[in-house]
């Protein structure tokens, strides 16, 4: 009997992230309160049956993300590929800078650690959807939750994690169009300055330490960065919009969201959403959309006993 036949279903829910924070590009990343669910059973054929955001994308059998990785992990080990019946809530806007596809990378090798009996473990899953995904930064903050940082050498990825919520107020801006993140890579130089090399290690370091000693004002100096948002700005008009709102006292940061579009915003103690979407109402076109959000845990995995 095949392992797909004696193995019960699994439900996972994972978050989508925000990589970067400013300078910390492919190191960076915080999970936000809005979540891709994935709950799969052994099946006789692959099927989806998919709601929520780009619910259409997501339901897709034809070149989808999860299970093409699902796939290529168990051919990859020489595993059979069992088919998977799979029911999906999804949350996260796909192409807009919030991890959606690390989200699904995990969910891919997950499923396939689960249904395959790889035993990969924690590092092993993070390890495989990072070279996947090419940077570990939404990965590792997928799976471990909270702000975490996380470093790439071959397939070796070290994370560390702050998983405690400080409980600061998260704004999401998200616009109309999608920018893939492939493409946002691509305009990115070769190398950099000496002085912009300086500007980001040290307002990197800062990130670190707003997040390791609690303090929200740190994030206002510790968000700037050189090394991706400047050549981003013009793919990414909703960055140059927001970036002066680092300047305002309701504000605590600002920073593109992963490779953008979208902009994260920190809110400064005692700012309600409420009154940081007025301000940013002033400023923005009615069709972007303003999410309140929260710093997230990582990936729930729950074993379900029907097949
Ligand atoms: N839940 C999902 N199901 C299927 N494909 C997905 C899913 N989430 C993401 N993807 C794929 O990943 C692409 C977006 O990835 P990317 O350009 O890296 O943007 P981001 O990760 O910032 O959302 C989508 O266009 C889609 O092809
Ligand atoms: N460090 C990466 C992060 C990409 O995040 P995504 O959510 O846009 O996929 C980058 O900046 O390219």
């Amino acid at each position: 009997m095949s392992a797909a036949t004696t193995v019960g279903g699994v439900r996972l829910v994972l978050p989508a992230t925000s990589a970067n924070l400013g300078p910390g590009f492919d190191a960076a990343g915080l999970a936000m309160s809005m979540h891709l669910s994935v709950e799969a059973h052994a099946a006789s054929s692959f099927e989806i049956h998919a709601t929520g955001r780009d619910a259409e994308l997501c339901g897709a059998l034809d070149r989808n993300l999860i299970l093409d990785t699902y796939r290529s992990v168990l051919s990859d080990a020489g595993r059979r590929i069992a088919p998977l019946r799979l029911a999906l809530h999804n949350e996260i806007p796909l192409g807009m800078g919030c991890g959606s596809s690390a989200a699904a990378l995990l969910a891919g090798v997950a499923l396939a650690d689960h249904f395959g009996g790889l035993e990969l473990g924690d590092a092993g899953i993070v390890s495989e959807a990072s070279r996947l995904e090419g940077h570990p930064d939404n990965v590792a903050a997928c799976w471990y939750g909270g702000f975490t940082v996380s470093t790439q050498q071959g397939d070796d990825v070290e994370v560390a994690t702050f998983a405690g919520d400080p409980g600061w107020g998260l704004v999401l801006a998200v616009q109309a169009t999608s920018l893939a993140t492939k493409q946002a890579r691509a305009l990115l130089p070769e190398s950099y300055a000496k002085a912009d090399t300086i500007f980001n290690v040290q307002r990197a370091s800062l990130l670190v330490a707003a997040f390791a000693q609690g303090r929200l004002g740190l994030l206002r100096t510790a968000m700037q960065d050189r090394m991706h948002q400047p050549y981003r700005m013009e793919a990414c008009p909703l960055l140059k919009q927001l970036l002066p709102l680092a300047e305002e006292p309701e504000i605590a940061g600002v920073a593109l969201s992963g490779a953008g579009p979208s902009v994260l915003l920190f809110l400064a103690e005692g700012t309600t959403f409420l009154e940081a979407e007025t301000r940013l109402r002033q400023l923005l076109s009615p069709e972007v959309e303003l999410l309140s959000l929260r710093i997230a845990g990582g990936v729930t995995k729950t074993l379900l006993d029907t097949p």
